[in-house]
């Protein structure tokens, strides 16, 4: 497990609960110290409470992938790079790759697995995706929940979904890994949108207008990008839109109402205290878009008021008139 915030914790929790042993890097070793000594994360769902017969955190990032099986990615996107900096070109050799992680490669303006599989030399039918509707805080509290594992080898798929399953988790194979994976992206500049226009005063009425508008805009992007049948009703792309549109949970909802309500992008990073990957997102998928010039009037919005520091009220009005 590749990372220490709450996604790296409750599926480190859901593994190790089903019997895997997990190999737990987190980069301050304060933390891991305390995991050690408390079997408890100290600052991401630190109720959760872990047996360190399985569970074992590092901040030697060769140490933990060394032995590793499987590798689960699940930092941030901006800061993947840094953390996978140490590892040797051929580190994920023989082993399988799976990102947790919905954002994409600031700068390089690519996907996580892209980037993976480039880096490390790693092929196609040896990554995945973890996607669907799920938040890390309801998963520390054990309320149902659904995962849908994509990857290209749908056995690899399987597997990795039969190591998930459990009491309140199911977990469904799926083919379409670009599609997921973007989709898990996009979702995030939706809820941040939705955040805003919450900020600024905006109701439910809109709410359900602006989820509505981005699924075709959801669709245009991914029609553009890679054109394959796929389902956008399914729980991986409408369910994830969804839930991080409107729950309490959302980071990037939550990062989008500050903005809205007035606060610098800098200001409500720092409190926030937790990743709105969306703010990342969206500059790579504007920039991508300057190629495929699909009609993308939410991602643009959002763009020009975290980029451009055009103000919220006025991208929400142009927004408004382009709505159906
Ligand atoms: N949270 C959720 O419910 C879900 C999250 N995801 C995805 O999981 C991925 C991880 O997000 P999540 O676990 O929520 O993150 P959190 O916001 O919970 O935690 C942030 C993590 O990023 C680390 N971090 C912050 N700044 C830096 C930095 N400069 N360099 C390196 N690491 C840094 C933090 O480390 P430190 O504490 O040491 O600062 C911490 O481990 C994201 O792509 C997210 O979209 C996917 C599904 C659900
Ligand atoms: O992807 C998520 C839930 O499926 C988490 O979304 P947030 O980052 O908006 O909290």
């Amino acid at each position: 497990m590749i990372g220490g915030g709450s996604w790296a914790t409750a599926l480190a929790k859901i593994l190790s609960e089903n019997g895997a042993r997990v190999s737990w890097w987190m980069r301050n070793k304060a933390d891991v110290e305390h995991l050690r000594s408390t079997r408890h994360n100290a600052r991401y769902l630190s109720s959760v409470q872990f047996d360190l017969t399985r569970v074992t955190p590092s901040t030697d990032i060769g140490e933990v992938v060394k032995d590793a099986d499987w590798v689960v990615l699940a930092v941030p996107a901006a800061f993947v790079k840094e953390a996978l900096d140490k590892l040797d070109r051929d580190a994920f050799k023989n082993k399988r790759i799976i990102s947790a992680i919905k954002g994409m490669i600031p700068g390089r303006n690519e996907l996580v697995t892209d980037y993976a599989m480039e880096r490390f030399k790693v092929t196609r039918d040896r990554v995945g995706v973890v996607a669907g509707p799920c938040h890390a805080e309801e998963v520390a509290l054990e309320k149902q929940s659904y995962l849908t594992i994509g990857s290209p080898d749908l056995a690899l798929a399987e597997d990795f979904c039969q190591r998930l399953r459990n009491r309140y988790v199911k977990a469904h194979p799926a083919a379409d890994l670009d599609g997921i994976e973007y989709c898990a992206v996009m979702k995030n500049i939706i809820a941040l949108t939705a955040g805003v226009a919450h900020g600024l005063g905006y109701g439910d009425n809109f709410q359900a207008v602006l989820v509505a508008n981005a699924v075709q805009e959801i669709r245009r992007f991914l029609y553009a990008l890679s054109p394959q049948p796929r389902d956008l009703s399914a729980s991986a792309y409408l369910g994830d839109l969804l839930v991080t549109a409107y729950s309490q949970f959302s980071r990037n909802r939550t990062f989008g109402n500050m903005v809205g309500r007035g606060y610098s992008v800098k200001s409500a990073q720092m409190e926030m205290n937790m990743i709105a990957e969306g703010y990342y997102a969206v500059k790579s998928i504007y920039e991508l878009n300057k190629d495929l010039r699909v009609n993308m009037p939410i991602t643009t919005a959002a763009y020009h008021v975290l980029y451009e520091k055009i103000s919220p009220a006025v991208e929400l009005e142009i927004l408004k008139e382009k709505f159906r």
